[in-house]
C-alpha cells in the first residue's frame, strides 16, 4: 500500500478524522496534542492534490515557523508527494512575500512596494534605536519601547488602537517606517500588514490568487497573528473563495511574544460556513503520559482519550547541578540504546539554548551521537536546501532519504521557478561530484555562483538571504563552523542515529518513543520576571505541556532546584512551580 492510501485507511477508521477529511467546504479542526491534525493536514493536501485541483493550480499549506514548514514538507514527502509548484509549502511570511506582495503590489498601485527589499535584522534594528532617539529625550526611560513598538505593529493595530498607545510608541513607529522606506527596506511585520491590505483591497488579487490555489491548508493556526487571520479571512470569506482548512490547538499556543492570538482559531471555528470538527483520541502519548500532561495544563476538561495503554512519568532531583542531569540523562540514553532503542527515537529538551549547549557538550563527551543545531545560522528554505543536497551528495538516496528529483523541486522552489531551472544540470553536476570529505564552505559556494549566474540570488526571500549571510559566515575559514566537510553539513539534516536535543519550543510538532526535559528550574520556567497568572507565565506552562506530549513511551523530568545565571550568580529557587502544581514533585 502506498503511504498516502495508508493514511487515508487510517483516518477512516477514526469517525471524526474521516468527516474532517471528506468534508468538501471550510472546515476548522481543533485538537489536542497527538490527535492527528498535521496527518489530516498533509494526507488531505496531497490526495487534493491529486485528485481534485486542476493542472497548473494548487494548493498552498502554511504555518508560522520554518522548522514547521520543514516538518509539513517530510510529511508530505513520505506521503509521496513533493512541495512544488502544485503544493507550496511554507511560512506565512514566504507566502505573503512571494504569492501576494512580488506579484501584486505593482498592479496594485504600489510600484516601489515590489521592488523594496527586506531589511537585514542588523538594519532593521538600527532603525529602531535611532527612531527611538529621534523621539524621546535621552532622559526619559525608553527600556520598553523598542519591545513595545514590535509587538503592537506585529498587532497590525487600527489609528484608534495606536492612538491609544501613547504618543510616543506611534511616533517611534512611523519613524521606524520612514527610515526602513528611506533605503528601501520592509520588514516582517510590514510584509504582513502590507499583504493584509493588498487581498483586502483588491478583488483581482483574491480572484488570481483564488485561481492558482484553490485551497489554503494552515497548520498550527493558534500561532498566527492578527495579519494572518485577515489574510485568510479575505481569501475564504470576504467575497473570496480559497476553501480553508485549518487545524490547531489553543493549548500549544507558545508564541505569544510574535503577537498571536490564540483566541482568533475559535473566532474562525465559530463562523457560520465553517464546520468544526474536535478530535479527541491523542495516538502517540502512553494514557499516563497524557493524564499528566492535562495535569500540566491545569486543565478541568475532559480527560484524555488515547489509543496507547501504559506510560511512564518520573521525575528526578539532581543536587549537583545541570551537568549532573546530563550524566544521569547520558547513562539512561546508553541503557536505551543497549535495549535496542534508536537513537532518533530520544529527544533531550530543555527551556533555553544556553542550557542544549550544555547537555550536547556532555553527551558527546559520552560519545552519543547528537542532532543540534547551534545558533550559527537558521533553518530557512536555502539553507536547508544546502544542507539536504549535501546529505545527498555525501550519503547517497539510500542513507540520506532524498530523491534527487525531489531536491531539485526543492531547488526551483527557492525563487523564481523559470530563473532557477536554467540552472538544474549545473547543480546536479555538483552534486554528482561532491566528494563527501571537501570543504562544506565550497560546496555551498559553488552552489551559491551558480544562483548569482542565474540571477537568482537577487530574488530570494529575506529570510532566506539573512539566514545565508549568517551560513556562509559560519562556514568561511574564520567561522564557528569553519571545519565541516560537505558530510558534516548534510548530517545536520539527519535525523537517524542521532539523539535529538531541542528547546522545548522547537520540540513543537516532533514526536519520539522517549523525551528527557531538563533544567527545570523555577526562575528558568517560568521565566523569573513574569508575574503569576500573566500572559507569559501561562505560555511557559504551555511550552511544559507540549514539550511533555511529545512522548509516545516515556518522560523523565529533571531539575536541581538551583541554576547558575549568565552573569554567574547562583539562583536557588528550587524546582519549576508547575512540577509541584501538576504533582510531578
Ligand atoms: N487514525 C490514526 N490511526 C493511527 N495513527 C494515527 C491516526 N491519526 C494520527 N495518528 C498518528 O498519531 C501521531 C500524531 O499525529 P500528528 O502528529 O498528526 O498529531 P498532531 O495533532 O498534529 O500533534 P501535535 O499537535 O502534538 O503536534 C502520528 O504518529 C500519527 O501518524
Amino acid at each position: 500500500m502506498t503511504g498516502l492510501r495508508r493514511a487515508i485507511a487510517e483516518l477512516e477508521t477514526n469517525p471524526r478524522q474521516r468527516e474532517a477529511f471528506h468534508h468538501e467546504g471550510h472546515c476548522v479542526v481543533l485538537a489536542p496534542p497527538g490527535s492527528g491534525k498535521t496527518k489530516l493536514l498533509t494526507t488531505k493536501a496531497v490526495w487534493l492534490a491529486n485528485n481534485a485541483v486542476a493542472p497548473d493550480r494548487g494548493l498552498a499549506c502554511i504555518t508560522l515557523t520554518n522548522p514547521a514548514a520543514a516538518e509539513l514538507r517530510t510529511r508530505i514527502r513520505r506521503l509521496g508527494q513533493t512541495a512544488g509548484r502544485t503544493v507550496f509549502v511554507g511560512t506565512v511570511h514566504s507566502f505573503a512575500w512571494s504569492h501576494i506582495i512580488r506579484p501584486f503590489a505593482s498592479a496594485a498601485g504600489y510600484p516601489k512596494l515590489s521592488k523594496y527589499a527586506l531589511a537585514p535584522r542588523g538594519e532593521a534594528n538600527a532603525a529602531m534605536r535611532e527612531a527611538i532617539r529621534r523621539v524621546f529625550s535621552s532622559h526619559e526611560d525608553t527600556r520598553y519601547v523598542d519591545s513595545t513598538v514590535r509587538r503592537h505593529r506585529k498587532l497590525c493595530l487600527t489609528e484608534e488602537e495606536w492612538t491609544a498607545t501613547g504618543p510616543g510608541i506611534r511616533a517611534v513607529a512611523l519613524e521606524y517606517e520612514r527610515l526602513l522606506r528611506g533605503n528601501d527596506y520592509v520588514d516582517f511585520d510590514d510584509v504582513i500588514a502590507m499583504a493584509a491590505r493588498l487581498v483586502e483591497e483588491h478583488l483581482f488579487v483574491r480572484t488570481v490568487l483564488h485561481a492558482r490555489y484553490p485551497y489554503l491548508m494552515v497548520d498550527e493556526y493558534q500561532d498566527l497573528a492578527p495579519g494572518l487571520h485577515r489574510i485568510v479571512t479575505a481569501l475564504s470569506f470576504d467575497a473570496g473563495n480559497t476553501t480553508l482548512f485549518a487545524v490547531g490547538d489553543p493549548d500549544q499556543a507558545i508564541y505569544g511574544w510574535t503577537g498571536t492570538r490564540p483566541e482568533l482559531l475559535l473566532e474562525l471555528a465559530g463562523r457560520e460556513s465553517v464546520h468544526r470538527v474536535d478530535l479527541r483520541i491523542n495516538y502517540r502519548c502512553g494514557a499516563l503520559i497524557a493524564a499528566a500532561g492535562r495535569r500540566i495544563l491545569g486543565s478541568d476538561g475532559p480527560e484524555a482519550v488515547t489509543s496507547r495503554e501504559g506510560g511512564s512519568v518520573t521525575t528526578r532531583c539532581e543536587p549537583r547541578g545541570l551537568s549532573a542531569q546530563a550524566n544521569y540523562i547520558a547513562g539512561r540514553i546508553l541503557e536505551l540504546q543497549a535495549d535496542e532503542v534508536p537513537l532518533h527515537e530520544i529527544a533531550v529538551l530543555a527551556p533555553t539554548h544556553d542550557d542544549c549547549d550544555e547537555l550536547v557538550t556532555a553527551l558527546r563527551s559520552h560519545d552519543i551521537p547528537v542532532a543540534w543545531r547551534a545558533d550559527a545560522y537558521s533553518s530557512t528554505p536555502l539553507t536547508t536546501t544546502l544542507e539536504s543536497f549535501a546529505a545527498w551528495a555525501s550519503c547517497g538516496r539510500e542513507d540520506s532519504g532524498y530523491k534527487l528529483g525531489d531536491l531539485l523541486d526543492q531547488w526551483q522552489q527557492l525563487g523564481d521557478w523559470e530563473v532557477l531551472r536554467v540552472g538544474t544540470d549545473d547543480v546536479v553536476t555538483v552534486l554528482l561530484s561532491a566528494a563527501a570529505d571537501t570543504s562544506a564552505g565550497e560546496f555551498v559556494e559553488t552552489v551559491m555562483t551558480i544562483m548569482e549566474s542565474t540571477g537568482a540570488l537577487n530574488a530570494l526571500r529575506s529570510d532566506d538571504a539573512n539566514e545565508l549571510v549568517h551560513m556562509r559566515e559560519a562556514l568561511d575559514p574564520s567561522g564557528e563552523m569553519s571545519h565541516f566537510s560537505v558530510r558534516d553539513l548534510g548530517r545536520l539534516r539527519l535525523r537517524d542515529g542521532r539523539v535529538e536535543v531541542s528547546t522545548m519550543s522547537a520540540s513543537k510538532g516532533l514526536e519520539f518513543d522517549h523525551v528527557f526535559i531538563a533544567a527545570l528550574e523555577q526562575g528558568k520556567l517560568p521565566f523569573f520576571n513574569s508575574a503569576r497568572g500573566s500572559a507569559a507565565w501561562n505560555e511557559d506552562r504551555r511550552k511544559f505541556y507540549v514539550s511533555f506530549t511529545r512522548a509516545r513511551e516515556t518522560v523523565e523530568v529533571l531539575y536541581s532546584g538551583w541554576y547558575m545565571t549568565k552573569w554567574g550568580s547562583r539562583k536557588s529557587n528550587g524546582p519549576s512551580v508547575f512540577l509541584r502544581e501538576s504533582g510531578l514533585v
